[in-house]
């Protein structure tokens, strides 16, 4: 990789800013010659793996991770109206093996509910079967016809994690519902990355769903990212794909089901979110490299500084972190400026006064520097990097609460989702939405809000006046 030694473009032109540093920190290289197709570098490979690492503790808890086909015969895929009229026009379609045309043609999975829960209907005999609660995390297509962009919007989604549940009530997979926002919210938290949790409007929701709750982030450009969804699914595809159970009454009774997903949109959340006019600022948590210690060369104490460094990085990687030693023949400010883009958390100094005072100086990404003892150095690192994690998630909400604006008019509405959220009162209709959505350049994203940062209230509704509660307008992605 050549290293462009220029400055990034600054923050304020996200869109630009975006582009640059996934080339210029090693995350994707967006020149595959297949529209919304792209490829991993090794270090962005290194932040999803980490990343998806996390997500998978938090789904072992009482999920089991299983895989099914990519490959879903159409007539299994156009049983459930609403969800083919959902995504009719995202289905890639196989239609030859070699060069024989097939009989049945093949979807490329763009969700997977059409290729499990044909399985599920074979598995799920007794209520004893239930409650069930896979997920898988597989790669699945949608031939988006919108603006393609690595990581946000793309036609093959490399990294889906995608959960399905069934139960024996209605009651419990709302129950359900509850436990996956619990466990997004948990995840979203380790990646610092502060987000908002609301109920898509009707005609919103996934195809085939009875509601969806959505996750969402705030970008640097003031539009919302959605960064994951829970469906209620209700026994929508349960009567679909005939998945009964019998009951402790030995009645036939359908399944209650759910699904939830995230997709690679989380590292999207990351890199925009934290990242700055020096490149990725990575959470310790998912930092490929949390630690980089550079010894300070100075002339003839060239080997005892080495020698020191070499000690601190075996210490460091016996202690469990995953740190490197830059040892490269190059100006240390040339190094400090390598890390810094590929957003390395900390990084540790080592110089002949280091060596004399038995001491080591920890600077992190953000600036700030300690004076470290040699001796318990783990532990003190340990809490450096403590704090540096604490400081990430307050800056980042911080930043998310000056982008949302309580307002009470349109006109006020307009100019708050310039830069951000505007939270009006809504009665709910779809009516007053699309008012809402013909006046300003955004629309209605969600009710029903789940935030620490916002109060929800009642109020008239900033269109008709009639009975209304807190909701979002927002431009999205
Ligand atoms: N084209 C896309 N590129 C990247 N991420 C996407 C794309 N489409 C959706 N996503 C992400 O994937 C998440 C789940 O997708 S979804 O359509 O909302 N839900 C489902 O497909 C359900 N089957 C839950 S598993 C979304 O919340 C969004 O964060
Ligand atoms: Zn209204």
């Amino acid at each position: 990789m050549e290293e462009d030694t220029g400055a990034l473009p600054r923050k304020e032109s996200f869109s630009e800013w975006y582009n640059e540093i996934l080339w210029r920190a090693e995350i994707m290289d967006v020149r595959y010659p297949v529209k919304g197709l792209y490829v991993w570098y090794p270090h962005g490979f290194g932040i999803r793996k980490r990343a998806y690492g996390i997500l998978r503790d938090l789904m072992d808890r009482d999920h089991a991770e299983t895989m099914f086909p990519l490959l879903i015969p159409k007539t299994e895929f156009m049983k459930e109206a609403e969800h083919i009229k959902g995504f009719e026009d995202e289905v890639y379609w196989v239609t030859h093996g070699g060069r024989n045309e097939l009989d049945v043609p093949l979807a490329l999975r763009p969700t997977s509910e059409t290729a499990i829960y044909p399985m599920y209907a074979l598995w799920i005999r007794s209520h004893t079967d239930l409650p069930l609660k896979l997920y898988q995390v597989v790669n699945t297509f949608r031939y988006e016809t919108k603006h393609t962009r690595p990581l946000i919007r793309l036609r093959e989604i490399t990294s889906f994690k995608e959960a399905h549940t069934v139960h024996a009530s209605w009651e419990e997979a709302a129950a359900q519902v509850e436990v996956a926002l619990g466990l997004y919210k948990e995840f979203y938290d380790t990646l610092r990355v502060p987000v908002i949790l609301s109920r898509r409007p009707d005609w919103d929701k996934f195809p085939g769903a009875d509601y969806t709750i959505a996750v969402d982030t705030i970008m640097p450009d003031g539009k919302t990212l959605q960064i994951g969804t829970v469906h209620m699914l209700g026994d929508h595809f349960s009567r679909t794909y005939a998945i009964t159970y019998e009951d402790a009454n030995g009645e036939q009774q359908y399944g209650y089901q759910t699904c939830y997903g995230i997709s690679e949109r989380s590292i999207a959340a990351v890199v925009s979110v934290h990242g700055d006019d020096k490149g990725l600022v990575l959470p310790p948590a998912v930092a490929p490299i949390e630690i980089v210690v550079v010894p300070i060369i100075v002339g003839k104490r060239r080997d005892e500084v080495l020698a020191s460094a070499t000690a601190l990085e075996s210490e460091l990687r016996d202690a469990g972190f995953a740190v490197k030693l830059d040892a490269r023949d190059m100006r240390p400010g040339a190094k400090y400026y390598h890390w810094e883009m590929r957003g390395v958390p900390l990084r540790v100094e080592v110089g002949p006064r280091d060596v004399d005072a038995n001491t080591v100086v920890a600077v992190t990404r953000t600036g700030k520097k300690t004076t470290l003892d040699r001796r318990g150095v783990v532990e003190g690192i340990t809490s450096v990097l403590s704090t540096f994690g604490e400081d990430l998630s307050q800056a980042a909400r911080q930043a998310m609460a000056a982008r949302i604006t309580a307002v009470a008019t349109l006109e006020e509405t307009a100019e708050a989702v310039k830069s951000g959220v505007a939270v009006v009162h809504w009665c709910g209709s779809q009516e007053c939405a699309e008012k809402i959505e013909a006046a300003v350049d955004a629309s209605i994203i969600g009710s029903d809000i789940r935030s620490d940062l916002i109060a929800v209230s009642d109020g008239p509704c900033v269109v008709c006046g009639g009975e209304g509660r807190s909701a979002l307008v927002a431009r999205t992605y």
